[in-house]
């Protein structure tokens, strides 16, 4: 029996939300760290300019922080018009600039899905999205991921000092990396699941939206991705970054 190709969202359905709207603190630069650049070309452009290059992306919205609102107006408007890129403002933590997102899709009937794309991964490639937008219609929930690599360890009875650091003499528990992956982004839902999961989202902490959708107990699948898509978050990722890209494009195109 021959299994049919998984069938891929239409052209034109896939809203992409692009969060750009936080504050880099572990980045330390005085600027926001999707302004760093690589090969000359900004990080949240990189981002950005990957999913645009998807026929099933129909509009990319950016979420960006009010500090952050002048450099978007004066420095990219011509490229926001350009490529057709709405901005929002984002919020205090990534929900809630997730959430603004989904706010300024209204009631575009063209838009069945979503795909939730953090500003700050760059490297993420054609291979992976086609993967991920693949299992977003046979699942309606996916995530990008790559199993845990290494040993966990879990610091047990750590004290922490009066500066915060745990104490190295502490004791350590091995975890069972076998069920562990380490979440990417996009992440990619129905767009009227997504709504519903942040609808009855009432606040408590989730560091991606894979969490949300899972606490109104819809599966979220797992597509194992490159581990190329790294997450720009500390200055180091940034030499990271461009290695992979030199490895990736030799020549600067
Ligand atoms: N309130 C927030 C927080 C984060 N993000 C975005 O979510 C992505 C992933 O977040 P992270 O890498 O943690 O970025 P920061 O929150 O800026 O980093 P830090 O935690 O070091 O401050 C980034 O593109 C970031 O701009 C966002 O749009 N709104
Ligand atoms: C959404 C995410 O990229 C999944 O790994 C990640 O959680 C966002 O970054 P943060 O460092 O957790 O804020």
């Amino acid at each position: 029996m021959t299994r049919s190709a998984p069938s891929m969202p239409k052209n034109g359905t896939i809203a992409a939300i692009l969060p750009a709207a936080g504050s880099g603190r572990r980045f330390g630069s005085h600027q926001n760290k999707l302004f760093a650049t690589i090969r000359g070309v900004p990080i949240w452009v990189h981002s950005a300019m990957a999913l645009l290059g998807r026929p099933e992306i129909g509009r990319l919205i950016v979420a960006v922080s009010e500090s952050d609102r002048t450099i978007f107006q004066n420095d990219y408007t011509a490229f926001l018009d350009a490529k057709k890129i709405e901005w929002v403002l984002g919020g205090q933590e990534r929900t809630d600039s997730v959430r603004s997102g989904l706010e300024a899709i209204g009631d575009d009937a063209a838009i069945e899905y979503v795909a939730i794309h953090d500003a700050a991964r760059p490297l993420i490639g054609d291979p992976d999205l086609s993967s991920i937008f693949a299992a977003l219609t046979a699942t309606g929930a996916a995530i990008l991921a790559t199993p845990v690599t290494g040993t966990l360890k879990r610091a047990v009875r750590a004290t922490p000092n009066a500066a915060g650091d745990l104490i190295a003499n502490d004791r350590c528990v091995t975890v069972d990396r076998s069920e562990l992956w380490v979440a990417q982004t996009p992440q990619v839902f129905r767009l009227d699941l997504l709504r519903l999961a942040y609808d009855r989202h009432r606040g408590y902490p989730a560091t991606d939206d894979a969490q949300l959708v899972e606490r109104i107990g819809h599966p979220v699948a797992i597509v194992s991705g490159s581990s190329d898509n790294i997450k720009i978050t500390h200055p180091e990722d940034l030499r990271i970054a461009e290695a992979i890209m030199a490895r990736l494009s030799p020549t600067n195109k």
